[in-house]
């Protein structure tokens, strides 16, 4: 073929006349075609798929196959659906015509023809067929991606009751484009009764006033499945006037049910599938305004199970979810149908009731919850028997608002916690005045950190061998303005509930430290300076870490620092406990067990974590002017001696207290018959000037010792007899 010529549209003639074939090929070369002959139907059919041409020419009368026949059978071909066919006709042969086009022609041309105009004919068939193909793709293209994103389409003449709908419009309708109408009516038919006005009167609107919509409704399709869809609408106007309404239907199930999911997921508990906070909240405000129509009482119940924190500690996380899994469907199963159960989160449960009438009933209800924790529960084979304590609040008395009576009922489960648990608290006024005064204490604490409203008193511990001050008791006060110094007692407590220790602790030891080596340096050098850790700041603080820490930054050796520890330390993750104390004495700090013979006093605890000193607590000390008092003192100091340990007497306040404890070779004593707790400039004072004991207040002879030890290496604190 011509390298010129090969892009030239191609025409194909069958005619069995040599003289039309020439003729045509004498019309259409000049115009700018190519053209390829065939004698007859098969010919031309062979020739069609050989050569594939743009358009054909088709003689009617031709020996064996017609035109018509060879027309139908190139349509029934591989793209010989969309070629364009032109029929060569006699004149005025109008059968034949009728025929041409019932056997799939595009065109027809009537013989004879004027040639001269076959190249113009040819060419706009060509340029039709060209943008029909086009609009087939685009139509197809389109159907495509409606498919695709699921949304169908559809378009209305005004006046006219039929429109013309999408193939996906069809599809997300569950309806057949052969033989369902594509109508409004057929549309609406779908919709649920219940939301039809709504549409009705959208597309009233559109069509009266032109306003454009979009609107969310369902669907059943014929097979009675529901689908959600967005329905869209705009008026398109000609001179004012609304000529076409055009809209699409997206079918947008999946987005709904996506959205329900994160909206469940947002409101109920991952762990038991309970109603959480947020859904609790709505659940309570509605019960609320309920109540308030109907002037009745509602219940809030907050539940809190006891200790649960030692099951998950002892028992690991797993058992502790199982637990508040199985908790859940125990009060699932007590709840009464209208009432909330929701979880709040860790091991807080809440019960919301309404139409409560009575204190009795209310009373009555809380028991029956307390009762679903009778039975021990099952977990992974673990028998764990739970109580719960529960704090009640009632519409209207205990708040008005659900924020309100979850508070209220905070409230009341505190004054149930404190009553000693496994019971039950109605709130009352008085402990919503406790509760607000414990917010403000926390907020106060906050703000005492940051503000510097801590200080350090310092306390002497005095060598009863030679009277001189041998170390300092560091002790915490809270200087708070307006109200003046807070002894630790009032605030310590919180500072752990609240985590605030942790600051405070760090703060304490550091401030400490510096002072020791500041006393040092001026001219004391010998001072042990002892630091408080209470058990709470020793499990929730990396203890070895900050005491390294506090070391390093102030200068202090080590064994210039003595930690006084409580044996609560030992009560509970005891692993993690042996492991601390184990680095602490590695770093060479002094280990001192404080308020000894208050706990309990376990021998085989004095051995196992060599502790250096033993404090003896000043309850003991009170009482050694008593015989009993007496003889359990006299047993601590004689047992810490046969354990080489060093022993302090606490709260040493009078001459007499003094000489037992020097009459039974106790090596220190501390309290106010030395000196109270003072603040560093007035400690500085008292060290300065040398203040010791007078020597007759001193150790005299040595005492012999019976030490009282019961089996289990417990020390059984039983009365010495007298040597
Ligand atoms: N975790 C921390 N606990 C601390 C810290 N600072 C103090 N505390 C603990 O608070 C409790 C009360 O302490 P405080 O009110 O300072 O009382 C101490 C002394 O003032 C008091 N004391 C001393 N001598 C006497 C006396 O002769 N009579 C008498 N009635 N009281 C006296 O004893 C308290 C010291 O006790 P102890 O620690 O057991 O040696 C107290 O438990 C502190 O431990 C801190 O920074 N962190």
């Amino acid at each position: 073929m011509n390298e010129e010529t090969k892009d030239l549209p191609l025409v194909l003639i069958v005619d069995d006349d040599a003289m039309t074939r020439m003729l045509v090929v004498e019309a259409l070369e000049p115009e700018g075609f190519r053209v390829e002959e065939a004698a007859s139907g098969i010919e031309g059919i062979a020739a069609f798929q050989r050569r594939r041409p743009d358009a054909i020419l088709l003689d009617v009368s031709m020996p064996g196959m017609d035109g018509f026949e060879c027309c139908r059978r190139i349509r029934g071909l591989p793209d010989g659906e969309r070629i364009p066919i032109v029929v060569l006709t006699g004149n005025d042969d109008d059968e034949s015509i009728t025929c041409a086009f019932e056997a799939g022609a595009t065109d027809f041309v009537s013989k004879p023809m004027r040639w001269k105009l076959l190249g113009y004919r040819m060419r706009y068939l060509l340029r039709a067929s060209t943008v029909l193909e086009d609009l087939a793709r685009s139509k197809a293209s389109l159907a495509f991606a409606q498919e695709l994103a699921h949304v169908g389409s559809w378009e209305y003449r005004v006046g006219s009751t039929e429109g013309s709908w999408s193939p996906e419009l069809f599809r997300i309708l569950g309806l057949d484009p052969e033989t369902d109408p594509s109508n409004f009516n057929c549309l609406i038919q779908r919709v649920p009764e219940e939301e039809r006005p709504q549409l009705n009167h959208a597309f009233m609107n559109l069509h009266a006033a032109g306003l454009k919509f979009g609107l969310e409704h369902r669907i059943f399709r014929p097979d009675g499945s529901e689908r959600f869809v967005l329905q869209r609408a705009e008026a398109f106007c000609e001179q004012d006037r609304t000529v076409v309404l055009r809209g699409t239907l997206q079918d947008i199930t999946e987005r709904k049910m996506h959205e329900a999911q994160i909206e469940y997921l947002a409101n109920h508990d991952a762990l038991t599938d309970l109603p959480n906070r947020n859904l609790l909240s709505d659940r309570i405000a509605q019960s609320i305004a309920q109540a308030h129509r109907a002037v009745q009482r509602l219940v809030v119940m907050l539940l809190d199970l006891d200790r649960f924190k030692f099951i998950n500690d002892n028992f690991g996380h797993p058992v502790g979810d199982g637990l508040l899994q199985a908790v859940a469907a125990r009060l699932k199963g007590a709840v009464r149908e209208g009432d909330t159960l929701a979880r709040l989160g860790g091991d807080e449960f809440v019960i919301v009731m309404p139409a409560l009438t009575s204190t009795e009933n209310v009373e009555l209800a809380a028991r029956k919850v307390l009762d679903v924790f009778s039975l021990p529960f099952v977990v992974e084979g673990h028998e764990l028997h739970v109580t719960t304590s529960i704090g009640v609040s009632v519409y209207p008395e205990g708040g008005t608002r659900s924020e309100m009576l979850l508070k209220t009922a905070d409230a009341a489960l505190y004054s149930a916690k404190d009553s000693g648990r496994n019971c039950y608290q109605i709130y009352t006024c008085a402990m919503g005045v406790q509760v607000e005064e414990q917010a403000e204490l926390i907020n106060a604490l906050h703000q005492a950190i940051v503000q510097h409203e801590l200080e350090l008193y310092y306390q002497p511990k005095v060598d009863l061998g030679s009277g001189r001050v041998s170390g300092l008791e560091a002790l915490l006060r809270w200087r708070r303005p307006g109200i003046g110094l807070i002894p630790p007692d009032s605030f310590i407590p919180l500072a752990e509930e609240t985590g605030l220790i942790i600051p405070i602790g760090e703060w304490v030891l550091r401030t400490a430290c510096a002072q020791a080596k500041a006393w040092h340096d001026a001219g004391h050098p010998d001072l042990i300076m002892a630091v408080n850790v209470s058990a709470r700041q020793f499990r929730q603080q990396n203890v070895p870490q900050l005491v390294l820490s506090a070391l390093a930054e102030s200068g202090l050796a080590a064994r210039y620092l003595e930690l006084e520890l409580t044996e609560s330390v030992l009560m509970r993750d005891r692993e993690t406990a042996v492991k601390a104390l184990r680095q602490l004495k590695e770093i060479g700090v002094v280990l001192a067990l404080d308020d000894f013979g208050t706990g309990y006093s376990s021998l085989s605890y004095l051995k196992e974590f060599s502790f250096d000193v033993v404090k003896i607590d000043r309850s003991f000390i009170c009482d050694v002017t008593t015989d009993d008092g007496a003889s359990l003192a006299r047993s601590i100091i004689a047992m810490a001696e046969s354990l080489h340990m060093t022993t302090v007497a606490e709260g040493v306040e009078t001459e007499g207290q003094l000489n037992f404890l020097n009459t039974n070779r106790c090596d220190t004593m501390q309290g106010y018959y030395f000196s109270r707790p003072l603040p560093a400039n007035e400690m500085s004072a008292l060290l300065g000037a040398g203040t010791r004991l007078p020597a007759d207040s001193c150790r005299r002879a040595p005492m012999r010792h019976t030490l009282a030890l019961a089996g289990n290496d417990e020390v059984k604190l039983l009365p010495e007899t007298n040597t």
